[in-house]
């Protein structure tokens, strides 16, 4: 796929989907991942903050096989290093990372690069800066990130959909209760971690979301 190609996938109604082993009710990584490709998610971010990056690098390398087979995207969080090492697609980088700008002369323009913003000039800094797609949020409240942003709510996701110079991927306490108000503010693509990992069944909450995201695709 090129990466224009990739890139459209982050302006469509779909599911980012992320890894959050710590909340997976006791599946691993891969486990999570898998089911989550075979539920038709096509955006994996590895993101792992309690393991060596040695752990990472080979749960990466694994995931990067299966990611393949179902020609999904794998984009890495916070490792430029591990991106380029495990062949994925892209990477992705908050406010506390390493300099998009900086990344992008690392990497060339072959990979996709992501920004976490959280203000209207974060998001435009980040294009400025060469990102490919902006991470937007928390949402609403979110439990899953130690110290998070305070919640920047759905005005700002409204703001982005009109505004924002690149394709945005909504995160930050979304659920399935309350994705349809995310969708009705402009957003695409939504990133639900803990709804979807800590699900008792991964399979049919991606379903349950897949299915409000193509109601909103038809409208
Ligand atoms: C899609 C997406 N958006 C935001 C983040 C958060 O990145 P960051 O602020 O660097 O925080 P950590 O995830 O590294 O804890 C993300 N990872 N992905
Ligand atoms: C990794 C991450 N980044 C965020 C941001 O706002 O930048 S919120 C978040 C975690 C989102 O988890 P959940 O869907 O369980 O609330
Ligand atoms: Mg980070």
């Amino acid at each position: 796929m090129t990466k224009e190609g990739k890139l459209k996938l982050f302006s469509t109604y779909t599911i980012y989907g992320m890894t959050a082993e710590k909340f997976s009710n006791g599946r691993s990584n891969i486990e999570v991942v898998k089911v989550m490709l075979d539920s038709g998610i096509k955006i994996i971010q590895y993101r792992e903050k309690y393991k060596s990056l040695k752990e990472k690098y080979k749960e990466c390398l694994e995931i990067r096989k299966l990611t393949e087979d179902y020609e999904a995207l794998l984009i890495v969080n916070d490792h430029a290093d591990l991106c380029q090492m495990v062949g994925a697609d892209g990477v992705h980088l908050g406010q506390e990372d390493l300099p998009a700008d900086e990344v992008r002369k690392l990497l060339g323009d072959k990979f996709i690069i992501g920004v976490t913003t959280h203000t209207k000039d974060q998001v435009l800094k980040a294009k400025e800066d060469g990102a490919d797609y902006v991470g937007l949020g928390p949402v609403f409240a979110s439990f899953t990130k130690d110290n998070p942003h305070p919640p920047i709510g759905l005005e700002m996701v409204k703001w982005a959909a009109e505004n924002s110079p690149l394709p945005f991927v909504a995160i930050g306490g979304i659920k399935e209760h309350n994705l349809k108000e995310v969708l009705a503010s402009g957003a695409r693509c939504i990133c639900a971690v803990t709804e979807i990992v800590g699900a008792d069944d991964i399979r049919k909450k991606i379903e349950s979301l897949f299915k409000i995201l193509k109601s909103f695709e038809r409208s």
